[in-house]
């Protein structure tokens, strides 16, 4: 089956090489709408949101997979930076306290010509350490929290802050590969060309 990630994201690209499927990539351009309340809701929606938009644009059978990562703390959702001012207020709230990531996936299938999707979320708690005034500005220089949902990258050089984690260390990183996996799994999709 013709599998589509729809996403610009290199490290979900990353996260389903590493677990040996075959897909291409195809980035949605939809503009991005919250309508939930509820964070867990709310990154579901706008996973949904960015498969259906590629889905549709397909007609073959087709299997499309978007994701979408927040940081939830103390009821904010931070999703990425404007600018390094921004970046600079997300982590001076995150440092030395504990927050929640919510990653949502939306799975887009193209059945005899009707589509059907299903979705799912995983919620991982991080705790950071704290970070001085001149950690932070250090940090932001390296560039690395520009592109990343709360400002930080777990699997970069914000590791040096990371104090303890409780959940799916992959779905921090923006896409829960094993809950992915077995959800395939459960459903009987095979995502395995010889499978
Ligand atoms: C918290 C955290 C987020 N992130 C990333 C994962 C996501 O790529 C990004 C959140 O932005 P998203 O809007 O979820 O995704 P994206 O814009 O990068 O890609 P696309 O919409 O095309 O799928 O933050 C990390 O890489 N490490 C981390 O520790």
């Amino acid at each position: 089956m013709r599998i589509i990630l729809a996403s610009a994201s290199p490290r979900r690209k990353e996260l389903l090489e590493q677990i040996n499927m075959k897909f291409e990539i195809m980035v949605s351009n939809v503009d991005e709408v919250i309508t939930q309340s509820e964070p867990s809701k709310a990154v579901q929606e706008l996973a949904c949101q960015k498969a259906e938009d590629v889905a549709k644009s397909l007609e073959e059978k087709v299997l499309v997979i978007g994701a979408d990562t927040i940081v939830v703390h103390q009821g904010v959702i931070m999703g990425k930076p404007r600018d390094k001012e921004d970046a600079f207020e997300m982590l001076n709230q995150l440092q030395g306290k504990s927050h929640t990531v919510y990653t949502g996936v939306s799975v887009w299938e193209n059945k005899k010509g009707s589509w059907e999707h299903f979705e799912f979320f995983e919620g991982t708690e991080v705790s950071f350490y704290p970070m001085k005034n001149q950690e932070i500005e250090y940090y932001i220089q390296t560039n690395e929290p520009m592109d990343k949902a709360g400002a930080y990258g777990i699997q970069g050089a914000g590791a040096a802050y990371i104090k303890k984690i409780e959940g799916d260390y992959n779905a921090v990183v923006g896409l829960p590969i094993g809950r992915l996996y077995q959800e395939f799994i459960n459903r009987g999709i095979a995502i395995f060309e010889d499978s």
